[in-house]
C-alpha cells in the first residue's frame, strides 16, 4: 500500500507547449504561471542555468503553498552556444532585431538545448530537480531565409527564436543526446519521474512498468 498525502499537481508554467505534451500522457494539471527573474550570473553552461531558474519558479510558486499537499512541476529551457570565451545562453527574444541576431548566430552551428525541471512537494518544502541537454545542429540559413522565418512570427516566445515543433524543423540537421521534447520545453519522461520521486501517485501506468 501507498503512503503519504495524495498529492495535487500544479504545473507551474505559462508555456503551452508544456501543457500540450503533458497533456499527450494524460495529465491535464491546473496551470498556475511562475513570474520570476530570469536573468543569470556571468557564464554559466545551459544546464546549469535552466535548472537554476527552473528552482527560482518552483520556489516562488511553492511560498504561497506552504505546507498545502500539492507538488508543483517547474520548468525552463535554455539554449546555449559555446566558443572559445565560453557559453552564451539564449533565452527569448525581446524583438524581431533580437531573434535575428540569435537565428544567425544559431545559423550553421550545433546549439545545446537545456531543459531545467524541478518540482516542489509544498507539503514539506522539498525540491527536486533534473535536466535534460539535447545538441541541436541547424544548416546555415540565408537572410532572405531568416526574413521569412521572422515574417511568420514563429520566433515570439521561444527560447533561440525558434521553435523546432514548427517550420524550424526545417533547419535542424541533427539531434542527438536528448529528446525532441526536451526542445520543445519539457522532457516528458524525466518529469514523470521527478514527479514520482516526489510522492506524485497519479501518474500515467507505463512510468510504473518501467
Ligand atoms: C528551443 C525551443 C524553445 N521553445 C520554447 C519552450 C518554452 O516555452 C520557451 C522557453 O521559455 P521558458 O522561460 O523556458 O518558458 P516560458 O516562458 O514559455 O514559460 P514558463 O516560464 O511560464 O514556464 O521556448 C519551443 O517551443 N521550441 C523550441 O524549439
Amino acid at each position: 500500500m501507498e503512503a503519504g498525502p495524495d498529492f495535487e499537481l500544479v504545473l507551474g508554467s505559462a508555456s503551452p507547449r508544456r501543457r500540450e505534451l503533458l497533456a499527450g500522457v494524460g495529465l491535464a494539471p491546473p496551470v498556475v504561471p511562475a513570474d520570476v527573474d530570469e536573468s543569470v550570473v556571468g557564464r554559466p553552461a545551459p544546464e546549469v542555468a535552466a535548472v537554476d531558474i527552473a528552482r527560482r519558479k518552483a520556489r516562488a510558486l511553492a511560498a504561497s503553498r506552504v505546507g498545502a499537499a500539492v507538488v508543483v512541476l517547474c520548468a525552463d529551457t535554455v539554449v546555449g552556444v559555446q566558443d572559445e570565451d565560453g557559453w552564451t545562453l539564449l533565452g527569448k527574444p525581446s524583438d524581431r532585431d533580437e531573434a535575428r541576431r540569435m537565428l544567425q548566430r544559431l545559423s550553421g552551428s550545433t546549439q545545446v538545448v537545456s531543459t531545467g525541471l524541478c518540482v516542489a512537494r509544498c507539503s514539506d518544502g522539498a525540491l527536486f530537480d533534473d535536466v535534460e541537454s539535447t545538441h541541436v545542429t541547424m544548416r546555415p540559413l540565408g537572410p532572405d531565409e531568416i526574413d521569412a522565418y521572422l515574417d511568420s512570427g514563429e520566433w515570439r516566445d521561444k527560447a533561440g527564436a525558434y521553435g523546432i515543433q514548427g517550420r524550424a524543423d526545417a533547419f535542424v540537421v541533427g539531434l542527438s543526446g536528448g529528446g525532441f521534447d526536451n526542445v520543445v520545453g519539457l522532457p516528458v519522461e524525466r518529469a514523470l519521474a521527478l514527479l514520482e520521486r516526489a510522492g506524485y501517485r497519479h501518474l500515467p501506468d507505463r512510468v510504473h512498468e518501467q
